[in-house]
């Protein structure tokens, strides 16, 4: 019988089965981030158990908060670097070298097809981009994995999406996963895996690839999956060029990691998503999506470019295509944070960072921070956000405020407009 990816990568790493369908999963990846790790540690050492399973498979970064806003941050993040440094966990990045976890580290080339990967971080689905099996886990799982390198789950069953054929420009991966989870709602794919297939998603960048998986758990999914094949070779090849003679031999050891045409479904979804326009989310829940014309007018307090869904330099770029030569709104206060040093980095070689800053745009460090309003752009009480980030909670940006999720695209045009408004390269 055919299997999905899925139900390859849990047949490749299984190490025990205690009750039916609780299949113990040995793990190729343990992320840590300085929110929910020291938690973790510290019950660790509590029980006299400060161990880790294997420092080379353990990466950790600050990103939530960084550079800490307070005493509370500081101390996070000095538990979180005392461990790193205690177990000789050497892929710690702290201030200067950090980023956004779910950005940073697919971009050090730390997830490879077939892998299985957990983090105390519901966003960690966006991994599943390189064909690999990816979950946010909490306290009690983080803790085994770091004490054992395995974790339990059940079996995976997968939502398939075939997407059909070609994004308008103007439409970006964003558009399409908004769709999407107004399609399924914010629980359409609890406990399951939502793989992501068909001729859009085999044309799409890692980085758009990245912004779907990303949000599969904001349907209720564990992961989000997409087929490995030549773009995840050649974004990864850097890393294992060493392991492979050649981008064809990668490609064909990564195929195995393909659901078979006979794997059974949940579910299959079909669309032709060619006239697919740009969307948005209104209210408090993801799911709460319409396109953008139908919001446009809509005014907004504050614009964030930046986080795991879309502050990855392919994001930067159309952002700044966009505000190139224009001013953002007296009426608005934009904010732009690039996920990683390294996007950071493209972006000032690009000249778009000061594209940003000539529009109006404040450039902050690459953090979290506004994302779940923590710091760098908090919002006050009665405000609203038009943000290329991934959750639209009541006061998820800031006590009392409101976030509209939308594309980059879609946020730099708004920040123009000063209200919400379809960017000008969607022509209709
Ligand atoms: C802080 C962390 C636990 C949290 C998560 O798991 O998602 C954060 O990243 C978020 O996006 O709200
Ligand atoms: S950028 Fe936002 S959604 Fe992503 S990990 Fe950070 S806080 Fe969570």
């Amino acid at each position: 019988m055919g299997r999905t990816i899925a139900e390859k990568i849990f047949d490749a790493h299984r190490v025990d089965m205690p009750f039916s369908d609780t299949h113990v999963l040995k793990l190729d990846r343990v992320f840590c981030h300085e929110i929910t790790t020291p938690i973790a540690i510290t019950d660790l050492m509590a029980r006299g158990m400060d161990r880790v399973f294997d420092p080379t498979k353990i990466k950790a970064v600050i990103d939530h908060v960084t550079p800490a806003k307070d005493s509370k941050t500081a101390e996070q993040g000095k538990i979180l670097r005392d461990w790193a440094k205690r177990h000789g966990i050497k892929d710690f990045f702290d201030i200067g070298r950090n980023g956004v976890c779910h950005a940073l580290f697919p971009e050090k080339g730390f997830v490879r097809p077939g892998y299985t990967v957990i983090m105390g971080d519901s966003h960690t689905c966006t991994h599943g981009a390189f064909g690999a099996f990816a979950a946010g886990v909490g306290t009690t799982d983080l803790e085994v994995g770091i004490l054992k390198g395995v974790c339990a789950f059940h079996a995976p069953k997968t939502i398939k999406f075939v997407l059909n054929g070609a994004l308008k420009p103007g439409v970006y991966a964003k558009d399409l996963i908004l769709f999407i989870i107004k399609e399924l709602t914010v629980n359409g794919a609890t406990n399951k895996v939502i793989e992501f297939s068909g001729p859009v998603v085999d044309e799409m960048s890692m980085e758009s690839r990245m912004t779907l998986c990303n949000m599969a758990i904001e349907a209720g999914g564990t992961c989000g999956v997409c087929y490995p094949d030549m773009t995840t070779v050649e974004y990864l090849w850097e890393f294992i060029k060493d392991e492979f003679n050649s981008k064809e031999e990668a490609l064909k050891e990564y195929s195995k990691w393909m659901s078979d045409d006979d794997a059974t479904y949940e579910k299959v979804y079909e669309y032709d998503v060619s006239e697919l326009e740009p969307m948005v989310t209104f209210g408090f829940k993801p799911d709460q999506v319409k396109p953008v014309r139908e919001m446009a007018g809509t005014k907004i307090d504050q614009i964030y470019i930046g986080s795991c869904t879309n502050g990855r330099i392919e994001d930067l770029r159309i952002a700044a295509s966009i505000l190139k030569d224009k001013k953002i709104s007296d009426d608005v206060r934009g904010i732009v944070s690039p996920a990683t040093p390294a996007v950071y980095s493209m972006a000032l070689k690009e000249g778009i960072i000061e594209i940003f800053q000539d529009s109006g745009f404040c450039v902050t460090n690459p953090t979290c921070g506004a994302c779940l309003g923590m710091s760098n752009g908090v919002l006050a009480e009665g405000e609203s956000c038009a943000a290329t980030t991934n959750r639209n909670f009541n006061g998820r940006m800031g006590k009392g405020g409101t976030v509209h999720l939308m594309s980059p695209a879609t946020a730099a045009a708004s920040a123009i407009e000063g209200k919400i408004t379809n960017s000008p390269l969607y022509k209709g």
